[in-house]
């Protein structure tokens, strides 16, 4: 389990975290999302005893990470910054961090199978595409067969395949009872991975949430209504929980009722109907929204970040 308790971390005037208090728990796979400059990395730094708190704490299996004596068997971890010898096998490499952290040669040869690079170990590292230096990065970190496995943007970058490789392994690590925690700026990557989220904007606490509330809370459903009756139909289906909006002529847009209800209305009416289509927000735009919201209330240094970040 990791515990963040009123983690902050400045830097000059800038804060990077802000008051953040959360638990990842295990046996989940756990998103850390926000958009970029949220103030992930900074919080997977101080997890990790990289970065001090500038006020607050944060614990791996109930001790901070440098008060573990030997942290590698507690959590495992993956941060963008990749710190590979470049003319080093990727074997030597992990032999090199195994010996330094009391491992033994078999747990090597045992995390090289896990992630799929035994043909390939006795090669250079520097000439390890993105994907499999990837998989060596994850291969070090899983070394010490640590309880927590923490990973910052893991797929950045990846080719589909490596994408569904690094989502079945997480989950696979989360079945076998381990606390995973990932972070990703992308929602639609957590909706596939996560089964909570702990989202942040501007180094705050936004939402802390399972996936299942989050994606019920979002998908409001809306009916594009159009009919040469429009306001006829309008007044049909107005009531206490219904919400009608006119758009351009002919053409409504209604939230509360289904679009089988409203078709079912308007034929028993006997009004025409030109187009009925339901449109669900994505997950991604209930996140921006969520996010956006978030920022704003913090001020204008964060809006080209919310903004920035559209699809629309
Ligand atoms: N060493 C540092 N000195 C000054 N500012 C920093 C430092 N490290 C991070 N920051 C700032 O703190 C904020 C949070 O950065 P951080 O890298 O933690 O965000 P992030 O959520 O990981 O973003 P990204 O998805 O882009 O990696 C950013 O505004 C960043 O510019």
């Amino acid at each position: 389990m990791i515990e963040a308790t009123d983690l902050s971390k400045r830097y000059g005037d800038k804060t990077a975290v802000d008051s953040l208090s959360f638990r990842v728990e295990p046996g989940i796979v756990t998103g850390f999302l926000g958009p970029n400059g949220a103030g992930k990395s900074t919080t997977m730094r101080m997890i990790l005893g990289l970065d001090a708190p500038t006020t607050g704490t944060v614990t791996v299996n109930g001790r901070r990470y440098a008060e573990h004596p030997a942290p590698l068997r507690e959590i495992g971890a993956l941060l963008e910054a990749k710190a590979v010898h470049p003319g080093r096998s990727a074997r030597n490499h992990l032999l090199a961090l195994a010996a330094t952290n009391g491992i033994g040669r078999r747990r090597v040869d045992e995390v090289i199978d896990l992630v799929g690079l035994r043909e390939v170990a006795g090669k250079r590292a520097g000439g390890f595409s993105l994907g499999m230096g990837q998989r060596l990065g994850i291969a070090a970190a899983l070394l010490g067969d640590p309880q927590v496995v923490m990973l910052d943007e893991p797929v950045n970058g990846l080719d589909p395949d490596g994408i569904r490789w690094i989502r079945a392994l997480l989950k696979g690590l989360a079945v076998e009872g381990r606390t995973v925690f990932v972070s990703s700026h992308l929602m639609s990557e957590m909706a596939q991975t996560a089964e909570h989220l702990i989202v942040v904007g501007r180094g705050r606490l936004i939402a802390d949430v399972s996936l299942a509330e989050f994606t019920r809370q979002a998908s409001r459903t809306t009916v594009r209504v159009r009919s040469p009756q429009a306001a006829t139909l309008r007044d049909l289906l107005l009531g206490p929980d219904v919400t009608v909006t006119a758009g351009e002529p002919g053409l409504l847009e209604v939230t509360g009722l289904s679009r089988d209800q409203i078709g079912d209305r308007a034929a028993a009416a006997g009004l025409t109907l030109h187009e009925l289509t339901a449109t669900e927000a994505s997950l991604e735009e209930a996140f921006m929204t969520m996010t956006r919201d978030a920022v704003e209330y913090h001020g204008e240094a964060a809006r080209p970040v919310a903004t920035g970040r559209s699809t629309r």
